[in-house]
């Protein structure tokens, strides 16, 4: 019987937060065990003067974690599940996925309350080709600049005067202990999350079952439902964390909602839809939505932004 868990994460503070609430709720589980952590710098850690969408490449903030989980270095890796990608290296498997709190968008600003406050020609900061589609869909005439680093980082550069405005995800903010910097949760009418976003993940060796079994009562059975749908419908897509979709999943009443968003760059063109079905068909139904979007001109936008070539 193992009687040391070994966590790996990436250095930033919001990556640290997440694999030590990890660790905390394994610590309280098995008060026996020791719970380690090891940081480990990612490729995403490294390259910060390149905007997020040009470097591409998936896994950009999991690739290495994932080698140290197959070398044993570590036995599991905490990820925000929304800079999962799709496919994972053989041999590791989602283990589990816990209860999502705060899957919005929030907007942060010095100078104005809402959203609906920024005048024209205001500055809005953020990283994020999702964000800026739907938020140009809504508001042309706002300009969108790049925002890029780390959640502090991004703070920082509002704090300079360098921003009107810049849009983070609320559960990163508030797991910094940042809630009071939110200004507003963006409705969902003008700007659906990323895939995953506001779910931790833990990714663990798909042949350790030991492990597995250990972290099995962190795991969230809605929305791993949830974000199942939301992750087929990513993998249709065939994007990562930077391709302009957004897409929401949630129980309601016994059924899964799946809501989604496919977008020009520029905001010009944006698809939008909704199914609901059974939670069994999770899969199915992101899938679905996916293909709708795809055929009513979201492969034509795909194939324009060269992230999609079938
Ligand atoms: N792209 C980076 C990233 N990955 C996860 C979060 C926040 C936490 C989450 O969405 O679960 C963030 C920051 C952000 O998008 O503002």
């Amino acid at each position: 019987m193992k009687n040391k868990i070994v966590i790996g994460t990436r250095s930033s503070k919001l990556a640290l937060w997440q694999a030590e609430y990890i660790a905390d709720c394994l610590k309280k589980k098995y008060p026996d065990k020791s719970i380690e952590l090891v940081h480990i710098t990612t490729k995403g850690d490294r390259v910060l003067d390149v905007p997020l969408a040009k470097i591409g490449g998936k896994g950009l903030f999991t690739k290495e974690l994932e080698m140290a989980m197959l070398d044993g270095t570590i036995d599991i890796a905490v990820h925000s599940l929304k800079d999962m990608p799709t496919v994972l290296p053989e041999g590791l498997q989602l283990a589990v996925i816990s209860k999502r709190a705060d899957v919005g968008d929030a907007f942060v600003s010095l100078k104005y309350n809402k959203f609906a406050d920024l005048p024209a020609g205001a500055k809005v900061g953020t990283s994020s080709l999702r964000r800026k589609a739907q938020i140009l869909h809504e508001r042309p005439d706002l300009q969108i600049c790049d925002l890029r680093g780390n959640v502090n980082t991004r703070l920082e550069k509002l704090e300079q005067g360098q921003f009107d405005a810049i849009i983070l995800a609320a559960a990163g903010l508030k797991r910094l202990g940042y809630a009071d910097k939110i200004k507003e949760i963006l409705n969902q009418k003008i700007c659906l999350p990323a895939v995953g976003q506001g779910a931790l993940a833990i990714e663990a060796r798909a042949e350790d079952q030991e492990i597995l079994d250990l972290i099995e009562f962190l795991h969230d059975k809605e929305t791993a439902c949830a974000t199942t749908a939301e992750r087929s419908f990513l993998a249709r897509v065939e994007g990562g964390c930077q391709v302009p979709v957004g897409v929401y999943g949630k129980v309601v009443a016994g059924k899964l909602e799946v809501e989604a968003v496919m977008a020009s760059v520029d905001g010009k063109t944006l698809l939008r839809d909704k199914v609901t079905g059974e939670l069994a068909d999770a899969k199915k139904l992101g899938k679905g939505i996916a293909e709708k979007l795809l055929d009513r001109g979201g492969l034509a936008i795909m194939q324009e932004i060269g992230l999609l070539t079938d």
